[in-house]
């Protein structure tokens, strides 16, 4: 029997993700070569004829997955029937904001987007948010989606994740699929906490063959953090083909599982695991499995450790507030 398309919406097709990320889609990246797709695809007025030019693109590129484009400016139609959302609309930082500086614009659109997912998507949507603030655009959404599953919003830190392990792989000057199981803690911000004390390279503890625990815990930590930064700085617009693809990387684990003994890092609500606060959106290690992530337990977390974990859930508790005032 065939398989049934996917609705997938992607809002802010227009803009530079969405451009990367929608043929990523329509090509089979994020749901495997089996999987068709309907793509819904939302912008904004002003970027109406773009979205419409990326329509234009899809239909040309002659997709063989891609059975339907969906291209609008109304968000009730865009979310209809929807059995994935990604979430990239929104106003980018620009060289010299902090992720603070967006948060006034970007919140309340998360806000009255949940109502419209709550009330037009298919039933067990999953809920991917890319715009910043991710975490905290996440937890609004949570907060106005209320029938929305808990378990099915998230937020993306694949992304750092993904840079965590881009540079130990440079570093060892070893194959980047050989190294597994950094963590990224909390939020995805120059807060978050790279974790790579259990990482391994084909099994081997990288703190080891790193041997350089000053770098580690240094200027490591530093380049994930500020990598974002890094990219605007040197391409004067936020990061996309990256975003793009750690967005198919994220659901791809998410509804086909991750590998056995591999686990990744996605932004999900916290349970009170690892003493971090229940009621955020907060980066954790999770393994996937039947179309539901599961936060890895048991792990040690050093003294170094607590410190950064309890430091970037500080600024996602005043990122929450921050939001609400935002709102209010
Ligand atoms: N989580 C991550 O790892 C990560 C990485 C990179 C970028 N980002 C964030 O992703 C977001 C998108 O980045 P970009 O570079 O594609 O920005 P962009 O400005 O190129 O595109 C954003 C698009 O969103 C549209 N938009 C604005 N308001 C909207 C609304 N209410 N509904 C639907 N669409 C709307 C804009 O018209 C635009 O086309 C930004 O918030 C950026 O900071 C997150
Ligand atoms: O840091 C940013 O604002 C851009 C983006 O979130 C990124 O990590 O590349």
């Amino acid at each position: 029997m065939a398989t049934e398309p996917a609705h997938v919406l992607v809002t802010g097709a227009a803009g530079q993700i969405g451009y990367a990320l929608v043929p990523m889609i329509a090509r089979g990246v994020m749901f495997g070569p089996d999987q068709p797709v309907i793509l819904h695809m939302l912008d904004i007025p002003p970027a109406a004829e773009a979205l419409n030019g990326v329509k234009m693109e899809l239909v040309d590129a002659a997709f063989p997955l891609l059975k339907g484009v969906v291209a609008t400016t109304d968000v009730v139609e865009a979310c209809t029937g929807v059995n994935y959302a990604v979430m990239v609309g929104g106003f980018p930082r620009k060289e010299g904001m902090e992720r603070k500086d967006v948060m006034t614009k970007n919140v309340s659109i998360y806000k009255s987007q949940a109502s419209a997912l709550e009330k037009h998507a298919a039933a067990n949507c999953k809920v991917l948010v890319v715009a910043n603030p991710a975490n905290t655009n996440a937890l609004i959404l949570k907060e106005f989606a209320p029938s929305i599953p808990e378990k099915n919003i998230t937020c993306l830190t694949r992304l750092d994740h993904n840079r965590a392990l881009g540079q130990i792989s440079e570093r060892l000057n070893v194959q980047v699929c050989d190294v597994k199981n950094a963590i990224i803690w909390g939020n995805h911000s120059s807060t978050q906490y790279p974790d790579v004390n259990h990482a391994t390279v084909c099994g081997k503890p990288v703190r080891e063959l790193v041997a350089d625990d000053e770098w580690l815990n240094g200027e490591f930590i530093k380049t994930v953090q500020q990598r974002g930064a890094a990219i605007i700085k040197a391409r004067k617009l936020s990061s996309a083909l990256s975003a793009a693809s750690s967005a198919c990387d994220h659901i791809r684990d998410w509804v086909l599982g991750t590998p056995e003994g591999t686990w990744v890092s996605m932004g999900v609500y916290s349970d009170g695991s690892y003493n971090v606060p229940a009621g955020l959106i907060y980066s954790f290690p999770v393994t996937c499995a039947n179309g539901d992530w599961k936060i890895v337990q048991g792990l040690s977390i050093d003294e170094f450790s607590r410190k950064k974990l309890d430091l970037t859930a500080e600024e996602l508790s005043e990122e929450k507030t921050l939001a609400y005032s935002c709102l209010s």
